[in-house]
């Protein structure tokens, strides 16, 4: 089978290079670009990261399309997660900067190029903030329609947030634009973090990836400390979530996960701004709501975690 063509919305991001070396590693996939955004960090360093870590995995074919650096409303106040992943992004190593460039299109131009040359066929995953999509759809009345499936990490269904008890980081960076995609029309496939604070890497796993000779187990240990050490404090956990592989593994084997279907919107203000709100369809509102007659996505319900945080370790062990 043709390996499904695949662009990555990031924001590196200690995970997100776990997801992005998970990519290089998996056959199902073949990346045909990374659009960058803010979120872990600014959309410029952002786009260094990337252009850095396409180095690193020796993948410098693959274009860079830098995003937007604020958000659909115009926000340029925006949350950065650098007390997550580092001011750099990447676990505070100091690499040295990318040689490498981006190209001269936006994502967006991007994302809407790609899907007009292969309609039907691109999936993007998206693991940070939802602006560059959003701005898509909106350039394009199309692309929500020539986008194959939008696979994203984001929300929090039926369970707390983690900026706040509302709100999942993703979501809370840009919810109108989040609004935008979860009534876009489009596929959309939305893994929360009810799902993937079940895939966890222990220190245990990390004394595995560590003593493998994979060359992305290698440099992944090289930046996981920061990250470790923020959920130790944060959560007063021995381990770490695997959010942006497993949202990957939702477009490489959507099979180790189960989905509900339903419409979501996003609150865009007061103190649950950025709540993901999920309308399970067991009552008949009397009622017209913000929910009536809007398309459905899939959201993410159970997950195999045993088996996707097996696949992750393997995969990047054997690099
Ligand atoms: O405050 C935070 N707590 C936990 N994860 C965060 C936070 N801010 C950003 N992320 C990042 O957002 C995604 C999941 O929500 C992950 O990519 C995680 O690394």
């Amino acid at each position: 089978m043709e390996p499904k063509k695949i662009i990555i919305d990031t924001d590196p991001g200690i995970d997100d290079a776990m997801a992005i070396f998970l990519a290089f590693k998996s056959p199902e996939v073949e990346v045909i670009g990374l659009t960058t955004i803010y979120g872990n960090v600014y959309t410029t360093l952002a786009t260094k990261n990337a252009l850095h870590l396409l180095e690193v995995a020796g993948r410098t074919d693959i274009p860079v399309a830098e995003g937007s650096h604020v958000t659909l409303t115009k926000a340029t106040k925006l949350r950065i997660a650098d007390f997550v992943h580092g001011a750099d992004g990447l676990g505070n190593q100091n690499f040295p900067p990318p040689k490498g460039k981006p190209i001269e299109q936006s994502a967006a131009a991007f994302l809407i190029e790609q899907a007009n040359l292969y309609p039907g066929k691109i999936t993007v995953v998206a693991l940070g903030p939802l602006t560059n999509i959003a701005l898509a759809i909106q350039l394009d009345p199309a692309f929500a329609k020539n986008i194959g499936q939008i696979v994203l990490l984001g929300g929090a269904f039926s369970v707390n947030g983690n900026v706040n008890p509302a709100t999942e980081a993703n979501i809370f960076g840009d919810p109108e634009a989040a609004d935008v995609v979860f009534i876009s029309g489009a596929d959309v496939v939305a893994v929360g973090i009810n799902v993937t604070h079940q895939a966890i890497m222990t220190d245990a796993d990390r004394d595995k990836l560590a003593q493998s000779n994979g060359k992305f187990a290698q440099y992944l240990c090289q930046i996981l400390e920061v990250y470790f050490s923020y959920h130790h404090d944060a959560y007063a956990m021995r381990g770490v979530y695997l959010h942006d592989p497993t949202a990957l593994l939702v477009a490489i084997n959507p099979s180790l996960f189960t989905y509900t279907e339903g419409v979501v919107r996003v609150q865009t203000s007061g103190i649950t701004r950025g709540l993901t709100l999920f309308d399970n369809r067991q009552k008949r509102f009397a009622e017209i709501t913000e929910w009536t007659d809007k398309p459905t996505v899939k959201v993410a319900v159970t997950v195999d975690a045993k088996a996707v945080v097996k696949l992750i370790m393997d995969r990047l062990m054997d690099s």
